[in-house]
């Protein structure tokens, strides 16, 4: 029988996993993060540490070879990824990315986060997450629909509504779903729900675009209430200007507070009295129909000022939105955000702040609310696409509206429950990595060891 302690079992499974994949940093910065917050529940009730053991592991990952031929008649191969994390609350759900920074590592660890965020939405959804190292900047519709083609010939026999459910991330919105969808339903010659991020025409859902941006302003919301603020008169930073970054910008607008900055892989846009509307309309007309560098947002308006090379952290501001991508806020940027006044942190990018970050928001007493739970509207939004889908029905904008908004509000109060009932007070990311795990963890339990 075994006369280890609790915290040298927690050491030895950290270590393991650690030898395991030693080279995914990106997958072991995620478990190191979550695995942190886990700690009381370990020391609580030492059995959950056999379950966190699987739940680590996915279930399935699958590589594959992806051919295709460009404009000029030449052949490129790019690598395929799905990984298939956990089936304990649902089929599996997650986002494609195309991107050339993609890897095993960034896909594993998109699919551990899943895991947390879409058990916390409160709807019975799986995780997965997949895509490819293949870019799509500078490529013609032909080239991203012969690549999508071919990205399905393989990944069609894995997926099914009721088994996996992909959808979009970044590089892959309305028009590659499309070609995706289009791919599937040839092959596996039925129309099914097999995708969400769909077009309303042929079963999306309302509100399924906006549900990311949406989501993390009502998180903030929330947040904010639970402090006795609002988000009136907010000065917030915005990184990115894809998808999330977009609707982020419009809801905080619509509620009063002030979007002044977007950014890009290239630099940043500050408009130092707020974007209008019609100014983030132009944004998204930019990046969603033109795709082109957000620097070029400057010929529109004279009060604009672009920022090559930077990030938009070194800006003054109350609220800070990284829409973009993982990592892009390290320690000194943190330092930065708070010598320069923020006082709230809302990640609508998949774990966009390094661990050292994370620690400088909570020495500094700033409001932070995880990916996990502030950017879990997209997924929530996705699920009831599925369940639209499954009734064949499309409900009003309202309908959905309403639903998103209460969903990001229970993922607030059930992180907070959670973090309080460990005794950790008001800290949302423990709280909102224990009460993601508790329900998958659980669910696996009653499933047996599978
Ligand atoms: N779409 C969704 O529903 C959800 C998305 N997310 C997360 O939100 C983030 C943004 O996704 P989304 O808006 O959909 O994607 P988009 O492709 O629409 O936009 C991505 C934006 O991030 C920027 N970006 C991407 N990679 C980098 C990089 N390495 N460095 C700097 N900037 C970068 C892009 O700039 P550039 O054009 O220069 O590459 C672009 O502005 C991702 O982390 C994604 O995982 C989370 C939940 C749901
Ligand atoms: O809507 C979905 O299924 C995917 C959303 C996603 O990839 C994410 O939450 O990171």
């Amino acid at each position: 029988m075994s006369t280890a302690t609790t915290a040298e079992k927690i050491a030895v499974l950290r270590a393991s996993i650690r030898s395991r994949d030693p080279d995914q940093k990106e997958f072991l910065q995620a478990v190191d993060e979550v695995f942190e917050s886990l700690t009381p529940v370990f020391q609580k009730d030492p059995h959950y540490l056999e379950t966190f053991e699987r739940l680590v592991e996915p279930e399935r990952q699958l590589v594959f070879r992806v051919p295709w031929i460009d404009d000029r008649g030449v052949q490129h191969v790019n690598r395929g990824f799905r990984v298939q994390m956990s089936s304990a609350l649902g089929p599996y759900k997650g986002g494609l990315r195309f991107h050339p920074t993609v890897t095993l590592s960034v896909i594993k660890f998109l699919a551990f986060e899943q895991t947390f965020k879409n058990s916390l939405t409160t709807l019975m959804m799986g995780a997965g997450k997949g895509g490819s190292d293949f870019d799509p900047r500078g490529r013609s519709d032909r080239e991203v629909m012969a690549f999508c083609q071919s990205f399905m010939a393989e990944l069609y026999r894995h997926i099914g509504a009721d088994t996996d459910v992909p959808a979009g991330d970044i590089n892959v919105g309305g028009r590659e779903i499309g070609y995706l969808f289009g791919q599937y339903k040839r092959l596996a010659n039925n129309f099914t729900g097999v995708l969400t991020g769909k077009d309303l025409r042929w079963g999306g859902s309302l509100i399924r675009p906006e549900a990311t941006g949406y989501g993390c302003v009502y998180f903030a919301q929330n947040y904010l209430a639970h402090k006795g603020e609002s988000l009136k008169g907010k000065r917030c930073v915005i990184s990115g200007s894809g998808n999330v970054a977009q609707y982020t910008a419009e809801k905080l607008l619509q509620l009063g507070a002030t979007p002044i900055t977007f950014s890009d892989s290239n630099g940043y846009v500050l408009e130092p009295n707020g974007f209008s509307q019609e100014q983030i309309d132009h944004v998204m007309e930019l990046k969603n129909v033109r795709r082109v560098r957000i620097s070029e947002y400057c010929a529109f308006s004279e009060t604009a000022q672009y920022f090559p090379g930077k990030r938009p952290w070194e800006v003054p501001a109350d609220l800070a939105f990284p829409s973009a991508t993982q990592n892009e806020v390290d320690q000194e940027d943190a330092e930065a955000l708070v010598a320069n006044g923020v006082r709230g942190v809302f990640e609508g990018a998949n774990m966009p702040s390094t661990n050292e970050a994370i620690e400088i928001y909570k020495k500094a007493d700033v409001m932070f609310g995880p990916a996990k739970a502030a950017n879990a509207g997209g997924v929530a939004v996705s699920g009831l696409e599925m369940a639209q889908n499954s009734q064949r029905l499309q409900w009003t904008r309202p309908e959905v509206d309403s639903q998103l908004e209460r969903i990001m509000k229970d993922i607030f109060d059930n992180s907070l429950a959670a973090a309080q009932k460990y005794g950790l007070k008001d800290d949302i990311q423990a709280g909102a990595n224990i009460a993601g795990f508790l329900k998958v963890a659980d669910a696996m339990i009653h499933q047996g060891c599978v």
